[in-house]
């Protein structure tokens, strides 16, 4: 990996925002002193959480002082949530206490291709069979859509996962990129492309992202039947899911082609105004999981899964991020003869994404989660070359 070390304009731009949305209490730490404390905690076996959010240049972490699992019961809680694939399975809370943050302007990375040893012939084979039971299942009864997945277990080298967090923080810097610790639960890391939903005041917005090609130079693609169909699912059964909450003030993008790191999606961005009687509890239940990683109908494809794909998900596929976050968000306001004024309104977000392109870390061995969304239309070797690629994102910083 070549690195080369420069401030971006954008960075630039950052530093000079006439507003923050910063505390007094939280702290603003040079970027040794930051992973400084993330590595103690981590060396102390205490759960943390460190992320960014999609082209931003601030990294912040949360810190737990005691090694208690906090459970979410109906998401009315406020800290980082950690939630699995598995709706009957409990979502975990690191609480919005102990904070510290980081602006890092980070060397720019080219990416080289992985050096490490290829996918074996019989997890190849295995893939392709689940997949051709997946086509097979779709042809014979009303599953439309089902989403199908593997896990790779690779060797490292290098097994610091500071280092490899850094990496991906430096590789990715349009996804969500986050390093999660609990000592009871396990060390997970991942960079991932996909907004489940986040509520701003009243606004929400989520996305349907579906369908993959490789990036090949160029984002200026044709995508085919087959693709459109399967990203057509996702957006179809998003919408028909907000208006079941009685949501009418929807705003649906066109679909268009989103950049994934090595990757290319087909992306239609969807928004509206949340009314009043709406939790996000109903949200979330609605919408996750979508079927960008389940299928359709949800309980056909999620019993396959289930019943076929011989591994559990655990947290791949689930959902992450920060829920309630209560901040003051600090104005600025200079009049001409008038001292400059300084105003600070509450505000309450919510910052949810998709767990995709992620590892789980485990001494030295990294397992990465890779999956593909199938139809009538797939075929099980283009199905296993794309969860390849997409197995890259995370083999790259490995
Ligand atoms: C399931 C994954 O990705 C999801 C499935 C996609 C697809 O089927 O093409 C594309 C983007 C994601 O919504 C994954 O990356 O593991």
């Amino acid at each position: 990996m070549e690195y080369k070390y420069h401030r971006s304009e954008r960075a630039a731009r950052f530093c000079h925002k006439t507003y923050h949305h910063r505390t007094p209490e939280d702290k603003m730490m040079t970027e040794q002193l930051f992973f400084e404390r993330i590595r103690k905690h981590l060396s102390d076996a205490l759960p943390f959480v460190v992320y960014r959010k999609p082209d931003e240049e601030r990294v912040v972490a949360y810190f737990q002082a005691d090694d208690k699992i906090n459970l979410v019961s109906n998401s009315t809680e406020s800290g980082f949530i950690f939630a699995p694939f598995l709706q009957n399975r409990n979502a975990i809370l690191i609480p919005f206490a102990d904070k510290i943050e980081c602006e890092l302007y980070l060397p720019e990375v080219t990416a080289s291709e992985t050096s490490h040893p290829r996918a074996s012939l019989a997890s190849k084979e295995h893939h392709e069979s689940l997949v051709q039971k997946g086509i097979d299942a779709i042809k014979n009864s009303a599953l439309e859509k089902v989403v199908l997945s593997r896990k790779q277990s690779v060797g490292l080298n290098d097994p610091d996962p500071i280092e490899i967090y850094r990496k991906l923080l430096a590789s990715y810097p349009s996804a969500f990129c986050y390093l999660w610790f609990h000592p009871k639960i396990g060390l997970w890391t991942g960079a991932t492309p996909e907004v489940l939903l986040t509520v701003e005041r009243k606004r929400f917005k989520t996305m349907a992202l579906a369908a993959t090609q490789k990036f090949q130079g160029s984002v200026d693609i044709d995508w085919g039947e087959k693709e459109l169909e399967e990203q057509q699912i996702v957006t179809r059964t998003i919408v028909s899911a907000l208006k079941k909450l009685g949501i009418s003030s929807l705003e649906v993008s066109e679909v268009h082609t989103h950049q994934a790191g090595n990757l290319l999606h087909l992306k239609t961005d969807i928004q509206g105004l949340l009314p009043v009687a709406i939790t996000l509890s109903q949200m979330l239940s609605e919408l996750h999981p979508t079927p960008a990683v389940c299928g359709l109908p949800l309980a056909m494809a999620q019993d396959f899964i289930l019943e076929h794909e011989g591994y559990d998900r655990e947290f791949y596929t689930g959902y992450l991020g920060e829920l309630n976050l209560k901040e003051h968000i600090q104005r600025y306001r200079s009049k001409r003869n008038v001292e400059q004024r300084a105003y600070r309104t509450p505000k309450q977000s919510s910052s949810l994404y998709v767990n995709l392109r992620c590892m789980k870390l485990e001494g030295d061995t990294a397992h990465i989660f890779v999956g593909g969304g199938i139809t009538k239309d797939s075929t099980a070797t283009d199905e296993w070359i794309e969860t390849v690629n997409k197995s890259q994102t995370m083999l790259k910083v490995l």
